[in-house]
């Protein structure tokens, strides 16, 4: 951490150059004050004060108080405000990394555990590069002038009896340093894996209170926040045990100086005016000693939070880079003898895959839940590393050769999961393509059979959705997220189930529109419904990770196999449903 924190220093010379130079100078000016007091009360003990000297005092006291004040205020502000720079510097550089990041990567990190390092942990760091820049600055700066000027003005032999509690103090905190980063990092986990469940319940809550199950996770949550209590009190243990011994010792320092410097006094080597200066400064050494110890709790606060960052910032997703070629449109996907094996998981998911589709074609993937289907398009998604056996090939070359984010360009996918933001409904559909036009988006609308629940919506396209879209119908976020990516006209489109939510006629009028549009743009159905797919060129039945049937529907039909076991099941429920 501190060689991360002194390349940041080091790329700010001037903010932090005047920062300590302003921080040296408060130092010293501090002690003029107490100066002034010292020699005020000799002036006065030894009858010496003039009516020149006590306003000559007054003036070099408020004159030092003015411009302590003044250069304190500078520092300080200069100081937090570079370490908010800091802050937002490092949230854009991992929220950049987070955005890179693919499927693998979140399957091993938890959301709250996420959100805990893009707030808190951010938070901490910059507390530690600007409070403790600040400990450091003020008071190392600070104990070594307060006990120059102890030396030179008051006491030397005073001042070396009364730091030696002190120096017994800076042993103690070395010694409870590795035992407090322990702490803290037990801590900052239990409070991020509390996060995570409040996420998950938050999310999850209607299914809670459907299977009411309210009260059960309401006791739940408790035990999760006992267990975040008896972790911060732990470590309010070590703070408190600390600031006590810290207070003890400084307590014994002035018992030990007071002591020695009344014997100093009756020997005729010190001054009242010593005396009473010596024991200020050895409060202010005492403050300032206090704030080296927590320096210790800084610094190991943020020392957690650096390693959770740099975590994140080292994380990698298991795919291989990105490939250079270019590429500006699809003319064919060629799938030949690919399997897959997840990275998390024992057997194989995809096996001996094969087949190909040419531009202006539809394909139609059908098959038992659970049987690949997802898993084959995530491969042209690219959400996972490419399988080590067979090959996926766009336009004749391996898929891997291209630049992932032109690839992506080309593609517009609607998940199974309706990912909406809680925007506008307009929002959400331009977010397809941001430059389309109003005719582009009045088209995708058409097109997704979206235009009649828009003019229902009092303020049409402006209606806010809500968070994942809880002010719209399943069916309605369906179409959205179908019109959000025929708005971008991809060259190729990637429906994922995406039709399951809205009724036999409707589907039918999106696939005609869609196929309408489309001529000459190549489309890619996964669905339950095989009437969703009956007008496709081409149909691969998928079955246990691979194809046991592929041909035109007519064929599978023809072939009496599972795809005909399904039409036949589905037209007869279709049948009784007319005859309700
Ligand atoms: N991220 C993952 N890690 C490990 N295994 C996975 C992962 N995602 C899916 N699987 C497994 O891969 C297999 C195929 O899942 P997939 O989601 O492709 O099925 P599907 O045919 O799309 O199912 P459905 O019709 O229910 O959507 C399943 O056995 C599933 O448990």
């Amino acid at each position: 951490m501190l060689k991360t924190f002194g390349k940041y220093i080091k790329k700010h010379p001037v903010v932090y150059g005047l920062v300590t130079l302003f921080a040296v100078l408060s130092s010293g000016l501090t002690l003029i004050p107490n100066y002034i007091i010292q020699k005020f009360i000799d002036a006065i003990v030894s009858n010496t004060l003039t009516g020149h000297n006590l306003w000559l005092y007054l003036g070099v006291f408020l004159g030092s108080i003015i411009v302590i004040y003044l250069v304190d205020v500078t520092w300080v502000m200069m100081l937090f405000s570079q370490s908010y720079r800091y802050q937002s510097e490092l949230r854009r550089t991992v929220y950049k990394k987070l955005l890179n990041l693919r499927t693998p990567f979140y399957e091993r990190f938890r959301s709250g555990d996420l959100m805990t390092r893009m707030t808190s942990d951010i938070d901490y760091l910059g507390d530690t590069i600007g409070y403790g820049f600040l400990l450091i600055a003020s008071n190392v700066t600070w104990t070594l002038s307060i006990l120059v000027i102890m030396i030179l003005t008051t006491s030397w032999k005073a001042a070396l009896v009364s730091i030696i509690p002190l120096i017994f103090f800076g042993f103690i905190v070395f010694k409870l340093w590795a035992k407090v980063d322990v702490l803290y990092e037990d801590n900052r986990d239990t409070v991020a894996k509390l996060s995570n469940e409040v996420l998950e319940v938050i999310d999850g809550v209607r299914v809670m209170r459907a299977y009411g199950k309210k009260d059960l996770e309401q006791e739940r949550f408790q035990t999760k926040t006992a267990a975040v209590l008896q972790k911060a009190n732990n470590l309010v243990l070590y703070n408190g045990a600390i600031g006590q011994t810290a207070k003890l010792l400084t307590g014994l320092s002035t018992a030990i100086g007071l002591t020695y410097s009344g014997y100093l006094i009756s020997k005729g080597e010190m001054t009242i005016g010593q005396l009473i200066s010596f024991q200020i400064y050895l409060g202010m050494l005492s403050g300032a000693v206090w704030g080296l110890s927590d320096i210790v709790l800084v610094y190991q606060q943020g020392n957690v939070s650096f390693r959770k960052i740099e975590e994140l910032l080292n994380a990698e997703d298991q795919l291989e880079k990105t490939g250079h070629n270019g590429i500006e449109k699809i003319d064919s996907i060629d799938f030949n003898h690919y399997a897959f094996q997840y990275p998390t998981s024992d057997g194989v998911s995809l096996r001996n895959i094969d087949f190909k589709l040419e531009r202006g074609q539809t394909l139609g993937i059908v098959g038992k839940t659970g049987s690949g289907k997802t898993t084959l398009i995530r491969q042209l998604l690219r959400q996972y590393p490419i399988g080590e056996e067979g090959a996926i090939r766009i336009n004749g070359q391996q898929i891997e050769n291209y630049d992932i984010a032109q690839l992506e360009g080309l593609i517009g996918y609607v998940p199974q999961e309706h990912i909406l933001f809680s925007k506008s409904v307009g929002h959400n559909i331009r977010f397809g393509n941001l430059d389309a036009d109003e005719m582009a988006m009045a088209q995708a609308i058409e097109s997704a059979d979206f235009t009649k629940d828009v003019s229902r919506m009092k303020e049409g396209l402006d209606t806010l959705i809500g968070e994942k879209g809880v002010s719209i119908s399943g069916g309605q976020k369906q179409r959205v997220s179908i019109a959000r990516a025929l708005i971008r006209e991809p060259d190729l489109l990637i429906l994922d189930d995406s039709l399951s939510a809205v009724d036999a006629k409707t589907e039918r009028a999106i696939i005609e529109n869609i196929q309408d549009i489309r001529q000459n743009k190549t489309n890619i159905i996964v669905t339950h419904r095989l009437s969703a797919v009956a007008q496709a060129d081409q149909v691969i039945v998928v079955e246990d990770g691979a194809i046991t049937e592929i041909g035109t529907p007519q064929e599978l039909l023809a072939s009496k196999g599972w795809y005909y076991d399904q039409y036949m099941t589905q037209q007869m429920e279709v049948n009784e449903d007319e005859n309700i």
